[in-house]
C-alpha cells in the first residue's frame, strides 16, 4: 500500500520543503492540478530532478487533447498523470496509448463519476487505475468514506483513494485494501508534517 502526498494551494517552496520533510514517509508525490497551473510543467521536471528516486504523479485532471497533455506531463518527468473518468473515450484512449507506448501510467480520477456502466466502459478499453475521490469543495458534505469502495467492487483496477483523509480515518480505509492512499491537507497543513506523514505510514500495510 502507498502513501501518495498530495501537494496543492502551495507555493513552490512549500512544496520542495514538504516533500525534502516527508520523503521518508510517502511513496509518490503529487503535483497538484492547482500548483501545475502555477508553475506549469517545470515544477514536475524540477521535482523530478530533486527526487530521481520518487514516483510522480502530475494531477493533470485532462479531459480533452488528452495526447498532448500526457505528453507535457511524462516528457516532464511524471510517471503518472491523473485523467477524468467523464472525458470522452478517443481522449482516454490516446491517453493509455501515451503511457503505454512510455511505460507509464494513466490514473483514471472517478471524481464525481456514480456509474458502473461507465467503468466498465473504461475497464473494456484499458484502465487498470483509477482514484476513489471526494473533491475539496464537496468535503463540505463529508469527506471520503468507505462505503465509496462498492462503485469499483467487481473490477480489477489498483485503486486510489482521496479526500480529506486524515489520522482519523485512515485505520479504517486501510481495512478495505486499497493500492495507493493520496493524503493532502492533512500532511501539508499540520503542525509537523514530516510527524503526520510517518504516523500514517506506520498504519499503511
Ligand atoms: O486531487 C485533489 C484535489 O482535487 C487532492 O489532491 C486530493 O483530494 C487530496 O487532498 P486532500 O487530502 O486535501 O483532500
Amino acid at each position: 500500500m502507498k502513501l501518495q502526498l498530495a501537494l496543492d494551494r502551495l507555493t513552490k517552496e512549500q512544496c520542495f520543503q514538504l516533500v525534502t520533510d516527508t520523503k521518508e514517509s510517502i511513496d509518490i508525490i503529487e503535483i497538484g492540478t492547482g500548483v501545475i497551473k502555477e508553475y506549469g510543467m517545470s515544477i514536475v521536471r524540477d521535482m523530478r530532478e530533486q527526487f530521481p528516486d520518487k514516483e510522480i504523479l502530475a494531477d493533470m485532471k485532462t479531459c480533452d487533447a488528452g495526447k498532448h497533455e500526457t505528453l507535457q506531463a511524462f516528457d516532464a518527468g511524471a510517471d503518472i498523470t491523473t485523467v477524468m473518468a467523464f472525458s470522452a473515450i478517443p481522449t482516454i484512449k490516446d491517453t493509455l496509448n501515451v503511457a503505454k507506448e512510455m511505460d507509464k501510467r494513466i490514473m483514471i480520477d472517478l471524481l464525481e463519476c456514480h456509474s458502473k456502466d461507465r467503468i466498465r466502459e473504461l475497464e473494456n478499453i484499458g484502465t487498470d487505475l483509477v482514484s476513489l475521490h471526494v473533491g475539496k469543495d464537496k468535503q463540505t458534505e463529508g469527506t471520503f468514506n468507505t462505503e465509496l469502495f462498492t462503485l469499483v467492487n467487481g473490477f480489477n483496477f489498483e485503486v486510489a483513494v482521496a479526500g480529506g483523509i486524515n489520522l482519523d480515518t485512515i485505520p479504517e480505509i486501510v481495512k478495505e485494501k486499497p493500492d495507493i492512499i493520496i493524503v493532502g491537507s492533512a500532511i501539508t497543513k499540520a503542525e509537523d508534517p514530516a510527524k503526520v506523514a510517518k504516523e500514517m505510514r506506520q498504519m499503511l500495510v
